[in-house]
C-alpha cells in the first residue's frame, strides 16, 4: 500500500500546478519543499526581477521626457527602498504559493529535503512516504563556468543579487542572455555603471532585427558591451577585474554572473529511483516520464525551454496524465517568450530565420513598424516593429519588439496555436489608437489576396455595373 496517490518533489510553477491540480481532483498529494514556497521564479527571478525593472523604468521616465515637453530631472534613487519595494512584491504574491493555499486546495505539504529512496518511495528526514507516480520539479541553479580564480570572487548570481540594499558603483554582467540583458538595463538605469561581456551575439534565439532595436536602446542608456569571454577573474579591495580571453580586462565594484543554468541532483537518489540524467538534466520523452516511466521531470529540471510558464503548461500535462490517465506530450510549437528590456522582444513559433530554415524560401513575412502606428507616435515611442511569419497559409511564428510587447503577442500565439485565425485577426474591429493595430494591419495585409483579387474585383465590378 502506497501512502499517497501522487508524490511532487518542489513548489516552484511546475510543482505547484501539478500538485494543486491532482489535489483539487482528489488525489492524495504529497508536495514536498526544502525551501521558500514558490520556487524561483517568486523569490529569485521573475518576480523581483520584473520588480526591478518597473522601478528603473520609472526612474527612466524622469529622465526622458524632454521630447514631451517634459524637462529631464535626474532621479534621486533610495536604493534600500527600491530593494523593499522587490521584496513587498515577492510578498504580496507569496500566499498564492504558500504552504497554506496548497494545504487549502488538498495537498499534504511537508517542509525538508526529498530523497528517493526506491523506484515509487521517498524520504524526508524520518519520514518515509511512497507513490504509484512521482513528479521531479526540482529546477535548476545558476551556472558558474569554469572561469580561472572565480571562486575567491564575490559573486552575484539571481540567488543574491536580489539582496543588494545598496547599489553597485559598477556592475560587471557576465552574459548576454535574458538575465543578463534585464538586469544589466535595470541596474543601468537605476543609476549603475554596466558594462556586459558575452563571447557572442544576445539572445541567439530570437529574431536578430528585434534584438538590434533592444540592444540599441540598452547602448543608449550607457550600458556597455564588450565582445569576449571571460576567462579569469581576480578581487582585491577596490572591487572585481574580469580578463577576457584577448587579454583585456574590466575592472567593476560588483559582478553578476548570468551563464545559463546548470543542475546539481547530488543527494536526490536519481540512481536508487533508476532515473538517468546527463549534463543538460534529466532524461525525459515527449510525455516527461523518466527512464524509470512511473516518475515524471517537469519545468527546469529537464532539458528543453526553460521559463514559467512552460514548467506551469508541463505541471498542468502532469494533472491530465496522472490525475485523468490522459497520455499528454508537451508541443512547444506554439510557444510564446518575452524578454523584458525596454523595449520587450516577444516572440511566439519560429523566427523568420527559423521558419526559412525549416521551410524554405516558401516562407512569407509581413512586417509593420511602429513608426508607422499613431499611438507609439502619439506617446514619442516609435522603436520597434511586429512581424508575421507564414508558410503556406499558416502563421508558425510572430515577432514583436516595442513598447508592451508581452502583452501584444497573445492574438498571434492563439493563431499559431491553432485556436484563432489570421482571417479573424485581420477583421477584428480594434480599438483606436493602439499598438495592436500593427498585428491587426499585418495579418489584413497576409490576407490581402483573400480580399483583393481577380474574383472580387470581378463581382464588384459586375454588382457596380448593375447599378448604373
Ligand atoms: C532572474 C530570472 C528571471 C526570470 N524571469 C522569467 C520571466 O520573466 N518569465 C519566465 O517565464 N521565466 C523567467 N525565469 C525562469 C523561471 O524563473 C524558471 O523557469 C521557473 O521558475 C522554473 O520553475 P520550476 O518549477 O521548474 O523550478 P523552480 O522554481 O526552481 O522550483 C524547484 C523547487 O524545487 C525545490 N527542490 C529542489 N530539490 C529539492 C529536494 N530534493 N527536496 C525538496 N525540494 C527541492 C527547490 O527548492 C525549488 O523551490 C527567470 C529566471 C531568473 C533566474
Ligand atoms: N524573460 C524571461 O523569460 C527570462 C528572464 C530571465 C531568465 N530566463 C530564463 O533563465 C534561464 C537562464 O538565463 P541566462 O540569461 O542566464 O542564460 P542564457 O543561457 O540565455 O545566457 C547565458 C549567457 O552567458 C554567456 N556566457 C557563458 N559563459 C561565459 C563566459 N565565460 N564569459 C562571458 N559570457 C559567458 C553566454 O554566451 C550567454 O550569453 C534561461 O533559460 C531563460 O529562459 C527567462
Amino acid at each position: 500500500m502506497y501512502t499517497h496517490d501522487l508524490i511532487v518533489i518542489g513548489a516552484g510553477a511546475g510543482g505547484l500546478t501539478a500538485a494543486g491540480g491532482c489535489a483539487r481532483l482528489g488525489l492524495r498529494v504529497a508536495l514536498i519543499e526544502r525551501s521558500a514556497m514558490g520556487g524561483d521564479c517568486l523569490n529569485t527571478g521573475c518576480v523581483p526581477s520584473k520588480a526591478l525593472i518597473a522601478a528603473a523604468a520609472r526612474a527612466h521616465a524622469l529622465r526622458s521626457g524632454a521630447a514631451l515637453g517634459i524637462a529631464a530631472v535626474e532621479p534621486a534613487v533610495d536604493f534600500a527602498a527600491v530593494h523593499a519595494h522587490v521584496h513587498r512584491a515577492i510578498a504580496a504574491i507569496a500566499p498564492v504559493d504558500s504552504a497554506e493555499h496548497m494545504t487549502e486546495l488538498g495537498c499534504e505539504v511537508i517542509r525538508g529535503d526529498a530523497v528517493l529512496t526506491g523506484r515509487a518511495a521517498v524520504a524526508v528526514g524520518d519520514r518515509k512516504i511512497s507513490a504509484p507516480r512521482i513528479v521531479l520539479a526540482v529546477g535548476s541553479r545558476p551556472q558558474i563556468p569554469n572561469i580561472e580564480g572565480l571562486a575567491d570572487v564575490p559573486l552575484l548570481t539571481n540567488e543574491n543579487v536580489f539582496a543588494l540594499d545598496t547599489l553597485p558603483r559598477h556592475l560587471l554582467v557576465v552574459g548576454n542572455g535574458p538575465i543578463g540583458l534585464e538586469l544589466a538595463q535595470a541596474f543601468r538605469r537605476l543609476g549603475a555603471e554596466v558594462t556586459v561581456a558575452a563571447p557572442g551575439g544576445a539572445l541567439p534565439k530570437d529574431d536578430a532585427e528585434a534584438v538590434a532595436v533592444a540592444l540599441d536602446s540598452l547602448a543608449n542608456d550607457g550600458v556597455n558591451f564588450i565582445r569576449g569571454e571571460v576567462s579569469h577573474a581576480a578581487s582585491d579591495a577596490t572591487g572585481v577585474t574580469l580578463t577576457l580571453k584577448g587579454g583585456e580586462t574590466l575592472s567593476g565594484s560588483h559582478v553578476l554572473l548570468a551563464t545559463g543554468r546548470s543542475h546539481d541532483f547530488a543527494g536526490l537518489g536519481l540512481d536508487a529511483a533508476g532515473v538517468q540524467h546527463d549534463a543538460d538534466g534529466i532524461v525525459v520523452d515527449a510525455r516527461r516520464r523518466t527512464s524509470n516511466p512511473r516518475i515524471y521531470a517537469i519545468g527546469d529540471c529537464r532539458p528543453g525551454p526553460h521559463f514559467t510558464h512552460v514548467s506551469g503548461y508541463e505541471g498542468a500535462n502532469i494533472v491530465l496524465e496522472v490525475g485523468l490517465g490522459l497520455p499528454t506530450k508537451a508541443d512547444y510549437s506554439a510557444l510564446p517568450w518575452v524578454t523584458y528590456t525596454d523595449p520587450e522582444v516577444a516572440q511566439v513559433g519560429l523566427t523568420e530565420v527559423a521558419a526559412r530554415k525549416r521551410h524554405g524560401d516558401t516562407v512569407r513575412v509581413w512586417r509593420e513598424d511602429f513608426a508607422d502606428n499613431d499611438r507609439a507616435i502619439a506617446e514619442g515611442d516609435t522603436r520597434g516593429f511586429v512581424k508575421l511569419v507564414k508558410h503556406g497559409r499558416k502563421l508558425v511564428g510572430a515577432t514583436i519588439v516595442g513598447a508592451g510587447a508581452g502583452d501584444l503577442i497573445l492574438p498571434a500565439a492563439m493563431i499559431v496555436a491553432g485556436k484563432s485565425s489570421l482571417f479573424g485577426l485581420a477583421s477584428l474591429i480594434v480599438p483606436y489608437p493602439n499598438r495592436s493595430e500593427n498585428l491587426k494591419k499585418a495579418a489584413f495585409a497576409s490576407q490581402d489576396a483573400l480580399v483583393f483579387n481577380r474574383f472580387t474585383r470581378g463581382w464588384a465590378q459586375l454588382l457596380a455595373r448593375l447599378r448604373r
